[in-house]
Formats: structure tokens, C-alpha cells, sequence
């Protein structure tokens, strides 16, 4: 309130106690002296300073109102009506009438009579209606958006009423009367005035409750004369209509009797008029409908007027939304280093990260900051900052998106590992130049690109959920990430539905520590330091950002704007159309995709190779740079492929992937290709047409036909082309195999000793079990070790426990999902790894 409004409320004081002076009243009686001038010459002072000033919206006619207040504050008073005053000599003037209400205390409507309570709101429900439509109005005008929450009955205003309220609990309908509504109500308004005695002040409150007499048993009135004390020193105020005041609750009285109004504040024998609520479209009245609907700055609001023109040398800033209509920026750089986002399913963590993106997307050049985005929700938050067919834009400053990444935690270490290693390669420039930090090394290198890179996992207790590999390499580069990230402008943004993800923290206070950045969502716990309970009172569509660890008194209490698809797909086409001609695209893993062989940039890149250099590939690996999983057969021992488990679409993919992939490096000059069919034809007839598709002549050897072919092939012979075997379903012809063959070793016997001779006859199988056991029944003939058979394997449907005794097997954790496997090269791997299978190269394919 500024020096002329207090003026002018000390003038009206005036008046009033003047006039209930001189008229006897109960207000007088309070001490008031008569003004020395009599009441004209206050009431003329009042006029002549309101003619001088432009009372604010607590206290202006609402002709003049034409917004609602944006600062916080106790507003002072509220005006609620006008009254008639007479001058002398037939004059008279209109005085606007006031009552303490937010900041001060309670008002009670009612009868100026005892005897007629229990009637009164039914009597004069319209002039009780006026009064309080015109108190609540007046709060939501001199209050800062979204600062005033209205708990009330049937005296509700009307004009709270309408769908596009912004926020549910703006507004929030009672019926006492309802069976539990009086007890829950009393029990949560009291748990709100605990909790902020504790925490401090977070909203206004405004109560609206009415002929509550008959309804309220003895422990309600207890309760709510409790509440009522100690509410106004904690923002709750009450509007009581027909209700008897327990005792110690300070109140303001207005008294309401048909055709006739008086209040306290003006003494009993001043007639009051309320004022009524301005017709809908009046200037106030727009102003409420962009106070209710719009609330806050929109997120084209945050956007910054010239784009890409900031740097990140010293740090990064990115608007997220507003504190009372002001824009609300938040920082990462050397401190905070690092964010924690938390916050229950639904409450907006999302939109929050797309806020952050966005704001740093359009603050700073691709060259100045950019994104690995992971999201371990089943949805797809980050896809559309990704090509695709429908839109093939992408966010200029995104370098790695995974979506559908589920159950893919090795995905998620895939990013961490890319990540150390950019984190290697900034700490090495940086000693190399002498300098201690991203800062310094940008000036010593300004020709070096050393753009800051913000890392986002959303949900990303996924990665660290259960006790195994993944989880240890994962938690220890993260702690790594963020001990160092800061030094070098690595940022890492975590976010997860509170308690589950902040759990998977414990035990790692190093990592914690670093994470002081804190994002607090509506509903967030733990989020903050534990004595800060600030996100449980937040409205919709808030945060409460600190920057110091979540310490109570560093909270900002900031409304986030939407950032629909809408605000997405046009700021990211305005940021596509900016970037270079050579931007890359960025690199995206989609665990739902089913990978194609001939797409792959690493199959597209084969060539004709020599027969030691030849490789195959299987799948896709969990990798950051789109890599397939390949493995060379070359003349080494052991340089044999098995492809083990139950599936044969999965198994197709990996066999049929495989042979493509080396049917490419050779001609039917250079290498020979067999088919066998032991049990699945039809993967067996698609291999073979693959192969000529290819170019190739492959023999096909029927299920009859395998011991005369494997005799063929065990005879000693000069060495020729290398010979690619590809064996459909070896445990599926057991039975054959068993049999003694022309020469009297056993069809396995045979197939072992093809193996073991294999570096030198040039032969490579690429063969299918259904079992892990089978394999090992098969090949397995006094101890010998498989590493010298069998020293690649690909394992589908198959658990870990089964694989020991495969090379690379021993004590590994592995819990088979669709559409994923494990492989591993006992010349390049010290453990097996993760692959997704490629889909089957059908027969037919062009070269
Ligand atoms: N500030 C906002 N204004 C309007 N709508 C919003 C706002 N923030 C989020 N929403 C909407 O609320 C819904 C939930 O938001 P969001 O997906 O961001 O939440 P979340 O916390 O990430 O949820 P989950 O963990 O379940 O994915 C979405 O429909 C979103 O569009």
C-alpha cells in the first residue's frame, strides 16, 4: 500500500468513526475521537484525495478496475460496497466501504438480530450473495495469480464456476452438510495451518461457509474455532455467513437485513449498498477471465527475443516459466552443476524437461550446448525431437535420443559410457592446454567446438533398479559424471516419480551432493531437504525450483506454462530451419524398432573383402553410434557361429543377417556356401534364396543327405575357398547324427572334427541349437572345451544360468526379453553383451 492509499484509509477511518460517533455506536465506543472538523471536512478530505489517486484493486469502483494485481502482499481492506453519506445542506456523498479481511482477520455476515438466525441466508440470499461475490472478487484482484485458493458452500461465487478455471484448487466446492465433508474439510484445513506454522506462509486461503449453526457438532466448532484462531497468521480467512463466531476469533460483522446492510467498520447506522459485479466483458471482468484462464506468461512468452545469440562459456540459463507474471529462469553450470526432477506420475515432469529443452534450445546455438535425452517411461517423450516419416524436422541440438527404452538399461550405459568418454576427451584438452575448465579451454581453443552437453534421464531409476552388472557400471559413471561433469560443461538432468528413483540414490551420497539443482513438481517427497515441504501445497502445474539443494528459504515457486505439441513441432521447425547444412541428424534408439540388416550404415559400408577379414554381422548392439554387432571370421580356432533358442523369427533374423552380411564380401569365386536343413526347412529355403539373390550357387543339403555331406567335409582335402556352413536346426537332427556313418564315426563325431579342423580346411559353421544343453551334448566329447568349437554365440530366448560351461558364460545375470539377445566373441569380449536381433533377410532382397 503506498503513502496516498493509506491516507486515504485513515481519512475513511475517520469518517466512519465520525460518523458512528456522533451516532452512538459500539465502534465509537472503542476509543475513536470525534474529528475536531466534524465529519464534512473528513468526507470532503476523503473525496479530495480520492480524486488525487488511483486506489488499487482492493479498493477502486470497479469502473476503474482494468487488471488484477501481480505483486504479492497483504492487499489491505477490501472494499465491498458503497455507502450514502449525507454532508448537510442537501448534500451528500457516495463512500466506498471497506473491511479487513486477507492479512488481517474473518468476516461474519449476519442478522442484525440473534433471534434470526437460521433464516437470514435464506432471507436475504441476494444481498448476501453480493457481499461476498464482491469480497472474493476483490481478493482475486488484489492478489498475484494463482496466490488465492476459495474453499466454499453454496455461497460460492458464480464466477468461479466455468471449465477453464486454470487451476482445480482455485476453486474448490463444500457441501457441510454432505455425510464426512465437514470432518475432511476441518481435517485437511488444519493439517494445511500445522504444516505452514512449520514451513511458512504458501497461499491465501479464503473460507466461505454458511448456516453452519445446526450442522457443526460440538468437536467441529472446537475445530473450527481453532482454525479460525490461528488461520489469519497463516493466510486462512474465513467468510461466515448465519454462523455463530466462537469466542476469541477476531471478526468484522456485517449485519444484513432485508433492503438493508451495515458493518462494523462503519458503524450501525450507515446504510450500505454493495457494489454489485461488473458485467461480464467490463474491463474487471476481462481481467478476471485472463486471470482465471491464462494465468501466467505462456510458453511462447519464455522464448528469448534474439535466438542462438547467448553462450554457455560461463554457464547455461533457460526460462521455464514465470513467478507472478515475471519470467523465471534456471541455471546449471559450475553451481548448481547438476538437476534432480521429481515428482508423482502426472504432476508435469515431463513438460518441465521440455520447458528446460526448449529454453536452452533457443537461447544457445546447437554449437554452444546440446542434448543426450534418454527415457526409460514406456512412451516417447523425446521422439519427436527425432526425424520421422510424418515429420522429418529434428532439434538441431539433440545428439543422442533413445525412446521405448523400457527394459533396455544397457542402453541407458551405452549413453553413460559415450558420455565418459566425452568427458575423457575434454579432461585431456583441457590439461593439454593448460587450463582448468571447460571456461578456460574455450578461450584456449576457440577454434575447438566444446559445446556444454546436457544429459536428460527421465525415470532414470531404471537404470540403477536392480543388483547387478548394469547397475554397478552405471551408478559408478554416474558418480563420476557428476563429481567431474562440471568442470568440464557435462550437465546431468535426472528426473523420477519421486521416492522410487530418489531411493535408488541412497547409498550414494557423493552422487546426491552433486545433484543441487532440485525441481519439485505438485506432490514431490524428498525431492527437497527433508524439512522442506513445499511441493505438497503446489498447485497444478507449478514447480518449486532451488538452487541449493532443496534448503528451505531458497524455493522459487514458479508456474510452468504448457508446452503442447503445438509449442514443440513450430519452435522446433523455426530451430531445424536455422541449423547448418551439415548438421547431423541426431542418433536415435527406439527399443521398439526392429532393426533391418540392410539398412545399417555398417552393412551398406561392406565391400568385397578377403577371405581372413570377412565379417558377419548378428544385430544391433546397445550402442550409441548405431553399431552392429559383428564378429570376423577369419582362420583363428573357434571362429564358428552358434545361434541358440526357441524363436525362430529371432533365430532367422541372426542367421540370415549373418550370411547376408558375408555373402556381400565374396563372389562364388572366392567362397562356397551350404545350406543344411537339419528340422526347419523354411528358414533353411529362405537362406538359400537369400544367397542367390546374393549371387551365390549355395549347395543345399536335405535332412537325409547330412552324414554323406559331413563325411564330404571331414575328408582331408586341399584348401579352397573358405566354405561358409550354415546348419538350420543341428538338435533337430539328432537323430540323424547319431547314426553311424559310411566311414563309422557318428554324424557328431564328424561335426566335432570338421570344428576342431576348421582354421585349417578354411570351413565356418554357422549353426542353429533350440537348447542350450543340446549344444553342449553335442559338441562336447571329453572335455572338450567349447572355446576351440564354438568362440561366438548368440543366445536368444535363453536364461543366464543356462549358458555356463559357453565360453564368456560363467556367472553372468541375464533375464531373457523378447526381441533381445546376448552375444559374445571370445576374441574381442571379456563378457557377453546385449543385442537386438536383427529383423529376417528374406529371400529375394536386392544386393
Ligand atoms: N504446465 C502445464 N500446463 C498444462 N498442462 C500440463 C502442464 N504440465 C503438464 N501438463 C499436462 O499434464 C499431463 C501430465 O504431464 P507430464 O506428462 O509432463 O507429467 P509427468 O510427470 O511426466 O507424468 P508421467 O510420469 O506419468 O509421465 C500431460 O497431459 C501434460 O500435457
Amino acid at each position: 500500500m503506498d503513502q496516498d492509499q493509506a491516507e486515504f484509509l485513515m481519512a475513511l477511518n475517520r469518517v466512519h468513526d465520525g460518523l458512528a460517533l456522533a451516532r452512538g455506536s459500539a465502534r465509537a465506543r472503542r476509543g475513536a475521537a470525534v474529528p475536531a472538523t466534524g465529519i464534512g471536512g473528513p468526507v470532503e478530505h476523503v473525496l479530495g484525495v480520492l480524486r488525487g489517486i488511483t486506489p488499487t484493486e482492493a479498493l477502486a469502483d470497479w469502473h476503474h478496475v482494468t487488471r488484477f494485481a501481480e505483486v504479492d502482499g497483504a492487499p489491505g481492506p477490501l472494499r465491498f460496497g458503497t455507502a450514502r453519506v449525507g454532508l448537510g445542506a442537501g448534500r451528500c456523498a457516495d463512500l466506498p466501504v471497506v473491511l479487513p479481511l486477507l492479512g488481517s482477520g474473518h468476516v461474519v455476515i449476519n442478522p442484525p438480530d440473534p433471534s434470526w438466525h437460521g433464516t437470514l441466508a435464506h432471507e436475504c440470499a441476494a444481498e448476501v450473495s453480493a457481499i461476498v461475490d464482491n469480497l472474493v472478487l476483490r481478493a482475486l484482484a488484489s492478489t498475484p495469480p494463482r496466490s488465492l485458493l476459495v474453499v466454499g458452500d453454496r455461497f460460492m461465487p458464480a464466477f468461479l464456476d466455468r471449465d477453464d478455471v486454470y487451476e482445480q484448487r482455485l476453486a474448490f466446492d463444500i457441501d457441510p452438510t454432505g455425510p464426512g465433508q465437514m470432518d475432511n474439510l476441518l481435517a485437511r484445513l488444519n493439517q494445511d495451518v500445522e504444516r505452514i506454522r512449520r514451513t511458512g506462509r504458501d497461499h491465501w486461503r479464503l473460507l466461505i461457509l454458511s448456516d453452519l449453526g445446526s450442522v457443526l457438532s460440538a468437536q467441529h466448532m472446537e475445530e473450527l474455532a481453532w482454525l479460525l484462531r490461528a488461520g489469519p497468521e497463516c493466510g486462512l480467512h474465513a467468510i461466515l455467513i448465519d454462523t455463530p463466531v466462537p469466542p476469541g476469533v477476531v471478526a468484522e460483522t456485517v449485519h444484513v437485513s432485508p433492503r438493508r446492510i451495515r458493518a462494523t467498520t462503519t458503524g450501525p447506522l450507515l446504510d450500505v449498498r454493495p457494489d454489485g459485479v461488473p458485467i461480464p466483458g467490463s474491463p474487471a471482468m476481462s481481467a478476471l477471465d485472463e486471470r482465471l484462464s491464462r494465468g501466467g506468461v505462456p510458453a511462447t512468452g519464455l522464448l528469448p527475443e534474439h535466438w542462438w545469440t547467448e553462450s554457455t562459456k560461463d554457464g547455461l540459463v533457460a526460462a521455464v516459466g514465470d513467478v507472478g507474471g515475471a519470467v523465471e529462469r534456471l541455471r546449471l553450470g559450475d553451481s548448481p552443476p547438476h538437476a534432480l526432477i521429481g515428482g508423482p506420475s502426472g504432476s508435469g515432469k515431463t513438460n518441465f524437461i521440455y520447458a528446460l529443452l526448449i529454453g536452452l534450445a533457443t537461447r544457445y546455438s546447437p554449437d554452444e550446448v546440446e542434448f543426450h535425452l534418454l527415457d526409460f517411461k514406456e512412451s516417447v517423450s523425446f521422439a519427436a525431437f527425432a526425424p520421422s516419416a510424418a515429420d522429418p524436422s529434428w532439434l538441431p541440438h539433440a545428439r543422442l535420443i533413445g525412446v521405448n527404452i523400457n527394459q533396455d538399461r544397457e542402453f541407458g550405459l551405452a549413453m553413460l559410457r559415450h558420455l565418459a568418454e566425452q568427458l575423457r576427451i575434454r579432461s585431456a584438452a583441457v590439461k593439454r592446454h593448460g587450463v582448468k575448465d571447460i571456461a578456460g579451454l574455450r578461450e584456449a581453443d576457440p577454434a575447438g567446438r566444446w559445446p556444454r552437453v546436457v544429459a536428460v534421464v527421465d525415470e532414470f531409476q531404471v537404470l540403477l533398479a536392480d543388483r547387478d552388472a548394469v547397475t554397478e557400471e552405471a551408478a559408478t559413471l554416474l558418480e563420476d559424471l557428476a563429481r567431474r561433469g562440471r568442470s568440464f560443461g557435462i550437465h546431468l538432468v535426472l528426473s523420477s516419480q519421486d521416492v522410487s528413483g530418489i531411493e535408488a540414490l541412497w547409498g550414494r551420497p557423493a552422487l546426491v551432493a552433486q545433484l543441487t539443482l532440485r525441481v519439485a513438481l505438485p506432490g514431490a517427497t524428498r525431492v527437497l531437504a527433508d524439512d522442506n515441504e513445499a511441493a505438497l501445497a503446489l498447485p497444478r502445474y507449478h514447480a518449486i525450483v532451488n538452487h541449493q539443494s532443496g534448503v528451505r528459504g531458497h524455493d522459487r515457486r514458479v508456474r510452468i506454462p504448457h508446452f503442447d505439441d503445438a509449442v514443440l513441432a513450430g519452435t522446433q521447425l523455426q530451430l531445424w530451419d536455422r541449423r547448418r547444412v551439415d548438421a547431423p541428424e541426431p542418433s536415435v534408439f527406439d527399443g521398439d524398432h526392429v532393426p533391418e540388416l540392410l539398412a545399417a550404415a555398417d552393412y551398406r559400408a561392406l565391400r568385397a573383402s578377403p577371405a581372413g577379414e570377412r565379417v558377419a554381422l548378428l544385430g544391433r548392439t546397445f550402442d550409441v553410434a548405431d553399431r552392429s554387432a559383428q564378429v570376423v571370421l577369419n582362420g583363428a580356432p573357434g571362429r564358428n557361429i552358434a545361434v541358440i533358442g526357441t524363436r525362430p523369427d529371432e533365430v532367422h533374423g541372426v542367421l540370415s543377417a549373418a550370411t547376408a552380411s558375408l555373402a556381400k564380401q565374396c563372389t562364388v569365386a572366392d567362397a562356397r556356401f551350404t545350406v543344411v536343413s537339419g528340422g526347419s526347412d523354411s528358414i533353411a529355403a529362405d537362406v538359400r534364396h537369400l544367397l542367390a539373390a546374393h549371387g551365390h550357387r549355395p549347395d543345399f543339403v536335405e535332412r537325409q543327405d547330412i552324414p554323406a555331406f559331413l563325411s564330404g567335409l571331414a575328408e582331408p582335402a586341399s584348401p579352397g575357398p573358405r566354405h561358409y556352413v550354415v546348419f538350420a536346426g543341428v538338435d533337430a537332427a539328432h537323430s540323424v547324427l547319431r547314426q553311424p556313418c559310411a566311414n563309422g564315426s557318428t554324424g557328431h563325431e564328424l561335426l566335432r572334427q570338421i570344428l576342431a579342423d576348421a582354421p585349417e580346411t578354411g570351413v565356418h559353421l554357422l549353426a542353429w541349437w533350440r537348447g542350450v544343453h543340446r549344444l553342449k551334448q553335442d559338441l562336447s566329447d571329453f572335455g572338450t572345451q567349447f572355446d576351440d568349437q564354438i568362440g561366438i554365440w548368440v543366445a536368444l530366448d535363453v536364461q543366464g544360468s543356462e549358458l555356463s560351461g559357453l565360453p564368456g558364460a560363467d556367472l553372468i545375470t541375464w533375464h531373457p526379453r523378447p526381441r533381445r539377445g546376448l552375444w559374445f566373441d571370445r576374441a574381442a569380449h571379456s563378457r557377453p553383451r546385449p543385442l537386438v536381433p536383427f529383423a529376417p533377410v528374406r529371400s529375394g532382397e536386392p544386393r
